[in-house]
């Protein structure tokens, strides 16, 4: 990530990230410090996993009741429209949460590919919720830290051409239950778009750039200043394309509550406070017709 030189700078760059936090939710990611080789690596890793004979792929197929593995997102009711998508979606950090028989051996580089990539990953993570802390004004590195022993779990996603593409969905429109998401577009055309003032707008894919957007956890911390932005992926006539998607979640030791220094002095708290294990049980048991985010508030 940009190293933020001398106090002015660092102001004015604060100050953009705060307006794209708080405006849009979402923005792009470059100077990182991730080599474009690696992004890359990691690109054509999960090219090759999906390119493979469908009886291959199930070799890592998810087990019943769980996401984890290769196969397609969970079906919620039986008159619901599938959304045009091909996933493998695995836990990487902590190392003791994955589960490495699911864990393609296949292309041989690919797990080697995605250890590194989710170290990586991690490292953008912690800096990067360092500056939107101190971007909502908030000088204590406890929440950026409790990204160190954050999870890590990374959803690869291919969606192939669509002979009807104005007709169904790669992903429905969702906002995500994380701290951050931090997304790789490995397309050279736009799939994923954010909704802003009613409107759906494209993400123009950048080379060796990463997509950020806000996730309902930062929402909650920050008290509801930083929105999670809903956001979608659609599909193209021709072209197949590839996103892998790393949904980062601060240490499960953390509190899911509106920071401490944003409440109180007029300023009432919006959120509840919540365990980790307290936040993903009402994730899991939401219910579908009401937004995640309201069952939250106080
Ligand atoms: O693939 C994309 O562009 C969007 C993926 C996404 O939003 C998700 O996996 O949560
Ligand atoms: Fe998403």
């Amino acid at each position: 990530m940009a190293k933020l030189v001398n106090a002015d700078t660092q102001q004015h760059e604060l100050q953009k990230l705060h307006l794209a936090c708080k405006d849009w939710g979402v923005f792009q990611l470059i100077n990182h410090g991730i080599p474009s080789t690696s992004l890359r690596n990691m690109g054509n890793q999960v090219q090759r996993f999906f390119e493979l004979p469908l009886q291959e792929k199930k070799r890592w197929a998810q087990r019943s009741g769980s996401l984890e593995g290769y196969g397609q997102a969970f079906v919620t009711s039986a008159d619901q429209k599938l959304d045009w998508n091909d996933m493998i979606f695995l836990k990487c950090l902590p190392i003791q949460n994955r589960k490495s028989d699911l864990w393609p051996q296949n292309p041989p580089e690919f797990r080697e590919t995605l250890e590194i990539y989710s170290e990586d990953i991690r490292e953008v993570t912690i800096s990067l919720v360092k500056f939107i802390t101190m971007s909502l004004g908030l000088q204590d590195t406890q929440i950026s830290e409790s990204f160190r022993e954050g999870l890590y779990e990374i959803r690869m996603n291919c969606y192939p051409p669509c002979p009807e593409p104005e007709r169904v969905l790669g992903i429905v429109p969702h906002a995500d239950n994380s701290g951050i998401t931090l997304l790789l577009d490995c397309a050279d055309f736009p799939g994923l778009q954010f909704l802003k003032d009613k409107k759906w707008v494209n993400v123009e894919p950048i080379e060796g750039a990463i997509v950020a957007n806000i996730g309902q956890i930062i929402e909650v911390m920050s008290n509801g200043i930083y929105k999670a932005p809903e956001h979608r992926a659609v599909v193209n006539k021709l072209k197949g394309r590839f996103s892998i998607v790393t949904f980062c979640y601060p240490s499960p030791h953390m509190a899911i509550g509106p920071s401490d220094k944003l409440i109180g002095e007029g300023n009432a708290a919006i959120f509840k406070k919540l365990t980790h294990a307290e936040y993903f049980s009402k994730f899991f048991n939401r219910d579908l017709d009401e937004l995640f985010i309201d069952s939250l508030r106080v």
